[in-house]
């Protein structure tokens, strides 16, 4: 058991040594006082994992405590003592924060029990915030700022749909941000403490994305050596996101829009129905509509799921949103390398803006892990960009022995990068919107 820093609050000092003799017995380092004040004194001073804390403190209330000690150690785990064992002073014990309660007079059992299951749970919770921050470590921090009224309008209509539990459908080719965008709507969300869960449908054979969605009793399949609860279960008061839900094979659609409906579900090989409160957040970069035209994708399911849709735009529909992302993400991998880079050459800038990204913020985020990999330190130039990059963004001059085409192409991608909005980009061009439009499709900009 690891060792803990314990407080002990009692107005009976022998109490207060009984309970000191033991737990230093067992390691822990103790403080005892004998009053709120003193315990609170304490707290502000050190951090404690522990509190043993009488429930009537002469005239004052242990349970008045609970709360400040609460307040000065969000982490601490309190446990109430009394000599007055009720039913209701535990309960209003436990909703004000307490751990446990223990009764007197305790046996030196109860006492190791109770501190053994509460050092358990202080281990794990500190397990648990160095794995957060091992995974804050493996993930740029989520930029969502853009300069562009699609991408506002995409940020604005989650933060939005968030506050409700409404089924949300993210469109977007593949790396434009659906999984990011989802988990941030879970976070924005009254579950945001519950869990979030990601199933991609593409991943798995029909029979184990069933089993993954709604579990299985052991024997129903060759495989399956024991009960297994699905993501439906794990996620109960969270939320699930089902990637590429075009990929859903029919049969598990059928499924799935009867728990979107009831919230029932069966696991396979169960008859038992279940029920599950889980918001549902679904991607897709494929067309469903197609889908369902063509009789792979149920019509009620799309309808359920087409009531908010929010589209991602492409990172070549916003490339004036490059640069700040990829400073975001090369000072993320600068610091994780333990190296120093002060942004981007001017070509380095132009290049970055001016490539079509088909990988979108996945692509840059890998361009941007190389160049910090083989970089020293300083700016990043070209030399650090893919040569499919550089490639395609090589300067144009008027004059050099290339295509109209490539002139125009170049043109206006730099004006759409120095313009506010695509009707300023398209007065300046001298030219319609929809003519704009049909040559940003032309050039994939
Ligand atoms: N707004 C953002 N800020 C920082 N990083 C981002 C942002 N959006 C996406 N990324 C990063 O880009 C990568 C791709 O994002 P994500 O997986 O969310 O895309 P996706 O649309 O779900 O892709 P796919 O359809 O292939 O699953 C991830 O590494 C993610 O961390």
């Amino acid at each position: 058991m690891q060792s803990l820093n314990v407080l002990i609050v009692d107005d009976e000092a022998n109490i207060r040594k009984t309970l000191t003799v033991f737990m230093e017995s067992r390691g822990h380092r103790v403080k005892a006082v004998s009053n709120s004040r003193d315990a609170c004194a304490e707290a502000e001073q050190q951090v404690f994992d522990l509190a043993f804390v009488d429930i009537r403190l002469g005239i004052e209330s242990g349970l008045d405590l609970e709360r400040s000690l609460l307040n000065a150690c969000p982490w601490i785990k309190i446990v109430i003592i009394t000599a007055y064992a009720s039913i209701e002073t535990a309960v209003e014990a436990m909703k004000r924060g307490a751990s446990d309660y223990l009764a007197k007079p305790f046996t030196p059992d109860q006492l190791e029990s109770i501190t053994a299951r509460l050092a358990e749970v202080c281990a794990m919770e500190m397990r648990i915030a160095s794995l957060q921050e091992d995974l804050n470590r493996m993930h740029p921090e989520v930029y969502f700022t853009s300069r562009y009224p699609s991408m506002q309008r995409a940020i604005e209509l989650s933060r939005q749909v968030a506050l409700s539990d409404a089924l949300v459908l993210l469109r977007g080719p593949s790396g434009t941000g659906k999984t990011v965008l989802a988990r941030s709507i879970h976070n924005w969300s009254q579950r945001k403490e519950e869990p979030f869960g990601v199933v991609s449908c593409p991943s798995l054979s029909t029979e184990l994305l069933e089993s993954e969605l709604f579990g299985h009793v052991k024997g129903s399949f060759p495989g399956a050596v024991r009960d297994k609860p699905g993501r439906v279960t794990l996620c109960e008061g969270g939320s699930l996101f089902l990637d590429e839900i075009g990929d859903l094979p029919l049969s598990i659609q059928a499924k799935l829009l009867r728990f979107i409906q009831d919230r029932e579900y069966e696991r396979i090989g169960d008859h038992q129905t279940r029920k599950a409160d889980v918001r549902i957040i679904a991607a897709t970069n494929t067309n469903l509509d197609l889908a369902v035209r063509e009789g792979e994708f149920r019509e009620d399911l799309f309808y359920r799921l087409n009531g908010i849709q929010i589209d991602l735009p492409t990172l070549a529909e916003r490339p004036n949103d490059v640069e700040q992302l990829a400073l975001n993400m090369l000072q993320f991998f600068a610091a994780q390398n333990l190296k120093n880079f002060d942004g981007f050459t001017e070509e380095a800038r132009t290049a970055l803006r001016t490539y079509s990204w088909p990988g979108n913020i996945r692509e840059l985020r890998n361009v941007m892990e190389r160049a910090v990999i083989l970089g020293k330190n300083g700016q990043i130039g070209i030399e650090l960009l893919p040569d499919s990059i550089v490639a395609k963004t090589h300067p144009v001059t008027l004059g050099d022995p290339i295509t109209l085409d490539l002139i125009e192409e170049t043109h206006i991608r730099r004006i759409l990068a120095s313009s506010k909005s695509l009707q300023e980009a398209a007065d300046i061009l001298g030219i319609d919107q929809a003519t704009l439009w049909r040559k940003r499709k032309q050039y994939g900009i």
